[in-house]
């Protein structure tokens, strides 16, 4: 059945140039190619996000979208390309190279394509001269009014103010040109749905899976070859810096039945207890932070945790009277104490200043040796946050005179610090630092809480900490003075040496086992 509606399918692209003005094959969705063209998104000096967007849209819409090239602004290459994108699918889309300058070639590769003239076009005559006004017919400005000839003009109406957009969107025959700039692309592809809407709508289910590629890739092959008639594609995308999940593997028809099909034999059929539970994992956490939510989810489960939470937010609160947020760092390494205790603050953050547009700022002194890991996960962290971070270098004390001097305005560091830390024992929640460090106070609003408790809060919530901790590090300090704690060492069934994830250790006396 698939094979023949393929069959039937690929019949219709091969008359592709006469099909243009009939509606596209209903047996199939609609298909599309982009054809991106700039020299520096070739020399790596542009990142194509065009491309990306117009995929994410089309694909909303019911389009299928089967290639992306990226080729050079010359003429000849717009042309071939044109010409066989044109042919093979419904519809193309081109992005760039229709500015003034000499090096953008877009319009004439494509006329080229379909042995076309580039002429004046009357409409974009009219409106060049209404915006650059009379003389523009003998700048290079008058490129941007010239068109292949059979060319057709597209005005959106900007949805925000109902206006007519400024300038048009450009067809020839099936291909649309739009310009390289994203935000100008966006605008005209935004305004312009209706052109691209097809009747189709895609299907997708996702599995999230905590096991390795190569141990479910035989389920995966089996299930997607059962479904191939029905149209289904089965996709396997591992992550590696998720600590819940290894894989997501989707599922995706325009046959809503097909799909609901495929995903339950793939239920049925991959290991017991691989897949997580949707409704326990939340793939944004930091969006949902309210601060009340933390502690209702463990009222029931874990009555003392929930007290220590509570606790920990009232000493987040006194210090956010006390101190205004250019006066507040959070000392913030990537470590997993830390990870509780921004989200913790950020929330109590969010909270007290609903409308503000101060970053939290964070400071992070920099080991001279630190994991690549640590670093990356600083760097999310950053982003997920909206931190500013302020980094420095060197002794931790140090660190801190220079940060005096500085930022001179920091008065206090809230920090991840636990009792069971080093030299911890007597803090209390706010205490300033020892006389011969750099006066700051020093506020520990989590000092009164386990390990336990720590990854108790940062598994429930589904929150994002270092991946290191996933691989058999239970406490991470400099790259050279901490290994994998071995109370978490065992050999699975084909003798390979592995390491447990640290929320597993049972004895957290040990948790510093791995540090030298
Ligand atoms: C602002 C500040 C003030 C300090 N004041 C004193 C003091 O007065 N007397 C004293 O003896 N020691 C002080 N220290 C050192 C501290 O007691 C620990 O020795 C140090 O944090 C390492 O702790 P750890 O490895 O045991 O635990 P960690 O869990 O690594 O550290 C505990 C917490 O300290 C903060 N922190 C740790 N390392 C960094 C880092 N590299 N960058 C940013 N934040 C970090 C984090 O909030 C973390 O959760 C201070 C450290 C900082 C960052
Ligand atoms: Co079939
Ligand atoms: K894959
Ligand atoms: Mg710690």
């Amino acid at each position: 059945m698939h094979a023949l509606r393929n069959n039937f399918h690929n019949l219709g692209r091969r008359f592709g140039r006469f099909r243009l003005y009939q509606s596209h094959n209903k047996e199939m969705p609609k298909t599309a190619g982009i054809i991106v063209v700039g020299d520096e998104i070739l020399k790596g000096q542009t990142k194509d996000i065009n491309s990306h967007h117009m995929c994410q849209s089309l694909h909303e819409l019911g389009v299928d979208v089967k290639q992306i090239s990226v080729i050079r602004d010359d003429v000849d290459v717009i042309a071939s390309e044109t010409k066989k994108f044109s042919a093979l699918y419904d519809i193309v889309l081109t992005s760039g190279g229709i500015g003034p300058t000499h090096d953008d070639v877009t319009i004439e590769g494509i006329a080229k394509a379909f042995e076309e003239r580039v002429v004046p076009n009357p409409t974009l005559v009219e409106l060049c001269k209404k915006y650059f006004g009379q003389g523009f017919k003998d700048t290079p400005k008058m490129k941007l009014a010239c068109t292949p000839q059979s060319a057709e003009l597209h005005f959106g109406v900007d949805k925000v103010k109902g206006e007519r957009l400024q300038f048009p969107l450009i067809s020839v025959k099936n291909v649309y040109i739009f310009p390289g700039i994203p935000v100008l692309l966006n605008r005209l592809f935004d305004n312009l749905k209706h052109l691209f809407t097809t009747d189709d709508h895609f299907f997708m289910e996702k599995l999230l899976v905590n096991a390795f590629e190569t141990d479910i890739a035989p389920v995966l092959t089996a299930c997607a070859k059962k479904f191939d008639g029905a149209g289904v594609q089965i996709g396997s995308y591992p992550d590696w810096f998720n600590n819940y999940y290894k894989v997501k593997v989707t599922v995706e028809s325009a046959n809503e039945d097909a799909t609901k099909a495929a995903l339950k034999e793939l239920k049925d059929k991959l290991p017991q207890g691989c897949l997580l539970d949707s409704h326990k994992y939340c793939s944004d956490p930091v969006a949902q932070n309210g601060v009340e939510a933390f502690a209702d989810i463990f009222e029931t489960e874990d009555p003392i945790l929930h007290h220590k939470i509570e606790n920990s937010i009232e000493i987040l609160n006194e210090a956010l009277t006390m101190y205004s947020l250019d006066e507040l760092c959070i000392g913030f390494n990537g470590g997993k104490d830390c990870t509780a205790l921004l989200h913790l603050l950020y929330a109590a953050i969010c909270r007290k200043y609903p409308q503000r547009n101060s970053k939290l700022q964070a400071l992070y002194i920099q080991d001279e040796h630190p994991f690549e890991e640590l670093e990356e996960f600083m760097k999310h962290s950053t982003n997920r946050y909206n931190l500013n971070v302020i980094t420095m270098k060197g002794a931790m004390k140090a660190a801190l005179d220079t940060l005096q001097s500085q930022q001179p305005y920091i008065k206090a560091v809230v920090m991840g610090t636990r009792c069971t830390d080093p030299y911890s024992k007597n803090l209390s929640a706010f205490t300033p630092t020892d006389g011969d460090w750099p006066y700051y106070m020093r506020i520990s609003p989590i000092l009164n809480w386990s390990y336990r408790d720590i990854w108790t809060f940062l598994r429930k919530l589904s929150l994002p900490y270092c991946v290191l901790y996933d691989r058999g590090y239970t406490s991470l300090g400099s790259r050279d003075k901490t290994q994998r704690n071995e109370k978490l060492r065992y050999t699975d069934n084909q003798n390979n040496v592995k390491y447990r994830p640290a929320h597993c250790l049972q004895n957290e006396d040990l948790e510093r086992n791995g540090r030298l």
